[in-house]
């Protein structure tokens, strides 16, 4: 029998200027009680003024702040502060992981979830799935979700007003879902909605690439002047919503299992954003496969255009021996790895890959070298 095809996505997903203004009509009806979820900065940023609204909609809001690591102990430290306060509604607010975290809680408490990312930095906010890892930060699994979020809420005033590597980091996470997805549609590979990919996921992820390669660079230029423009909307757009649809009923493939075996070691490696480690593992994936130097250098320029790394050096590996290397390959090729929904390789040929991405981007810096 022919495998199913299978779409999924969030039911709602609002992107604009101020959008956080209106969180309480959105939830009106919905419920009364709910769990606002940030981290200490986040607080600050945007979790107050949300806070602000609900109680201008008569909706209580009991208040965490996230610690920082999307771990099996912080889901349940913060699902039983919302238990106590019978949130119906669980609000993430923030990056990746206080994102991740969030969708955790909800699921525990059946409840509804909002999500409100404070920055463009991955494809998170979308997705019925969150990356947990342990307390130190090492890849632990994906944990699966029945339902994607209730609301996602992208208040694109707030994105403007980001570090700009932070969007930069998004674009990478984003750059990889076509690569990704791509390779899973040619192989007939499975999905992480637990299907085979839509032709509507491939045309969501394709367009994500396309987006990003038109509007990229002017968006990071926009966030550098903490400005919205409609090049920062579309790359929002891209690297929220394209890239979360994309990637999730698209296919994940050897560029995020690469970026998991990097987190398996120590070092300043850490010190990376998780979209930092995908545009090397995207090189990397782009290695294992059969493209020409003038394919493989438009990524490479894409990247350098946004003060992304693109060698070994760059991810603060630049010593690192051929042992290390095959220990991210192993992890990469661990059993239940996405890199297995497209590839049919060993650890030693990733480990190849990974110091051939390294050497082809050395090769373009000395030849662009001024
Ligand atoms: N569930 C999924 O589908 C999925 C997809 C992609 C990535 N992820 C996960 O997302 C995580 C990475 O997320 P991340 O890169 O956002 O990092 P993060 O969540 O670790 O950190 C983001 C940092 O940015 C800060 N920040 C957020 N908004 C800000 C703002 N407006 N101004 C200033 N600082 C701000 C936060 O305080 C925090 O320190 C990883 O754990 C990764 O596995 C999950
Ligand atoms: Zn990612």
């Amino acid at each position: 029998m022919a495998a199913e095809r299978v779409f999924i996505s969030p039911a709602k997903y609002v992107q604009g200027k101020n959008v956080i203004t209106k969180i309480a009509n959105y939830l009106e009806g919905i419920g009364n009680k709910t769990v606002v979820i940030a981290d200490e900065i986040v607080w600050k940023i945007a979790g107050h003024t949300i806070v602000n609204e609900l109680k201008k909609g008569n909706i209580a809001a009991e208040e965490v702040v996230f610690s920082g690591e999307a771990s099996r102990n912080e889901v349940e430290r913060i699902a039983n502060i919302a238990r106590k306060a019978e949130a119906a509604i669980v609000i993430g607010v923030g990056g990746g992981k206080t994102l991740d975290t969030a969708k955790a809680v909800a699921d525990e408490l059946d409840a509804y979830i909002v999500i409100v990312p404070t920055a463009a930095s991955t494809d998170a906010p979308t997705s019925a799935l969150s990356v947990i890892y342990s307390d130190d930060g090492v890849f632990e699994s994906y944990r699966f979700y029945k339902k994607n979020p209730d609301l996602v809420l992208v208040d694109t005033k707030i994105i403007a007003n980001a570090p700009p590597r932070l969007l930069a980091s998004g674009i990478a996470d984003a750059l990889a879902t076509w690569v990704e997805a791509r390779s899973v549609i040619k192989s007939g590979g499975k999905t992480m909605a637990g299907g085979i990919p839509t032709i509507a996921a491939e045309a969501i992820a394709e367009k994500c690439e396309q987006t990003l390669f038109k509007y990229g660079k002017l968006a990071y230029e926009s966030v550098k002047a903490k400005v919205v423009t409609p090049a920062l909307e579309a790359v929002v757009e891209a690297n929220t919503l394209l890239s979360g649809l994309g990637f999730e009923s698209g296919g994940l493939a050897a560029a995020h299992a690469i970026h998991n075996g990097f987190t398996a070691l120590e070092g300043e490696i850490h010190h990376l954003t998780h979209g930092e480690k995908v545009a090397f593992g995207t090189l990397v994936q782009l290695a294992l496969e059969e493209h020409s130097q003038q394919e493989i250098e438009r990524y490479i320029e894409l990247y350098l255009s946004l003060d992304l790394p693109v060698t070994l050096e760059d991810i603060k590996l630049k010593d690192a021996s051929r042992e290390d290397i095959l220990k991210v390959a192993k992890a990469a090729t661990a059993e239940g790895e996405t890199i297995h929904n497209a590839f049919n390789v060993t650890a030693d040929d990733v480990a190849d890959a990974i110091f051939a991405a390294d050497q082809y981007a050395k090769a373009y810096k000395e030849k662009h070298r001024k």
